[in-house]
């Protein structure tokens, strides 16, 4: 434990309560998903789990409605992998809530073997960038009745090894399921700035985050990483350390004029310059469209 907390890195230390902001996680029965939503709801928010095992969810929502004695804490079917399940989310959530305050776009998938989305698109695509776009777009109206609200995405120093193949954005021609995450993740970098960049001048604002090296479940699809993972435990995150940035950036008061930008350790951290391409993050914006037939401008 001592060694952890060596290796914790930043804390979010804001004392801000938010009782009546209504929050949105994905894929928050695990993980930092889970420990971010447990704070969020000590803080008094409504929160929403939306994940693809509800049963999951339900497990988690009520450790953590015992463990906060918020009873707000509330579980959503969402599946990012298919776009029908993320318009159905977005349908019901609109229909039973006027507000939407913090969306924080958590869920993600790390290394998976070659596989498609029901939509047909490369998984880590699909799930961590596509899914989270749609799901985004479909929210966007209510983020912006309620502001200010803030969208948080999920990225992580990985994107550093990432690059956004146009001529092969499915990996149908060249897979690696190591590299397939790292583009994922630098597309969750491109689209929160130019999400911030459209957003300017609506109270919305838009951050993405590093979690630090976390022990979670996210390795389960690679032995060889469960492995490592387990065998460096020691210096990596617990849950709780790695949900700290993902709370600073929906909860830090005057962070507003760092929308777009990328945070690690509760601080601003440089990306790498693919990650500030606006070419690049522009025709990502419409090729994402495109492939979710969708008009976003
Ligand atoms: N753990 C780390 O070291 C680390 C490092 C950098 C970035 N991250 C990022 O942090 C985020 C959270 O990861 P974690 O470490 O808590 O892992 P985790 O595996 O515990 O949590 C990921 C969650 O996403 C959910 N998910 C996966 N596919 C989904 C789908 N199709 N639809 C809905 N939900 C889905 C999972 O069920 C799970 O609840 C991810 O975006 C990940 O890329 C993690």
């Amino acid at each position: 434990p001592s060694i952890r907390k060596f290796f914790a890195g930043g804390v979010c230390t804001t004392n801000v309560r938010i009782p009546g902001k209504v929050v949105v996680i994905t894929g928050a029965n695990t993980g930092i998903g889970k420990e971010t939503a447990r704070e969020l709801a000590r803080r008094g928010a409504r929160v929403y789990i939306a994940c693809r095992d509800v049963l999951k969810g339900e497990s988690a929502a009520s450790e953590i409605r015992a463990d906060t004695k918020n009873s707000q804490v509330l579980v959503r079917k969402l599946d990012l992998s298919d776009t029908k399940s993320i318009r159905a989310f977005a349908e019901g959530f609109l229909a039973e809530e006027k507000k939407l305050h913090i969306l924080i776009n958590n869920a993600g998938v790390m290394m998976c073997p070659f596989s498609k989305t029901t939509d047909g698109f490369e998984t880590h695509l699909g799930v961590n960038h596509l899914g989270h776009f749609l799901l985004t777009y479909l929210l966007l109206e209510r983020l912006k009745e309620s502001a200010p609200a803030r969208v948080v995405n999920l990225s992580s120093v990985a994107h550093l090894g990432g690059k956004i193949r146009f001529h092969d954005l499915h990996g149908e021609k060249r897979y690696c399921s190591g590299f397939a995450y790292c583009h994922s993740k630098l597309a969750n970098v491109l689209f929160t700035r130019e999400l911030a960049r459209r957003l300017q001048g609506t109270g919305v604002t838009a951050y993405v985050v590093h979690p630090g090296v976390v022990m979670s479940e996210i390795v389960r699809h690679s032995f060889l990483l469960c492995l490592l993972w387990r065998l460096f435990s020691p210096f990596f995150k617990s849950t709780r350390q790695g949900a700290q940035t993902s709370l600073y950036c929906a909860l830090e008061e005057g962070l507003e004029p760092l929308s777009g930008k990328y945070f690690s350790d509760c601080k601003r951290t440089w990306v790498s310059p693919r990650a500030r391409d606006k070419k690049t993050a522009e025709r990502l914006w419409n090729v994402s469209c495109e492939l979710l037939g969708i008009q976003w401008e």
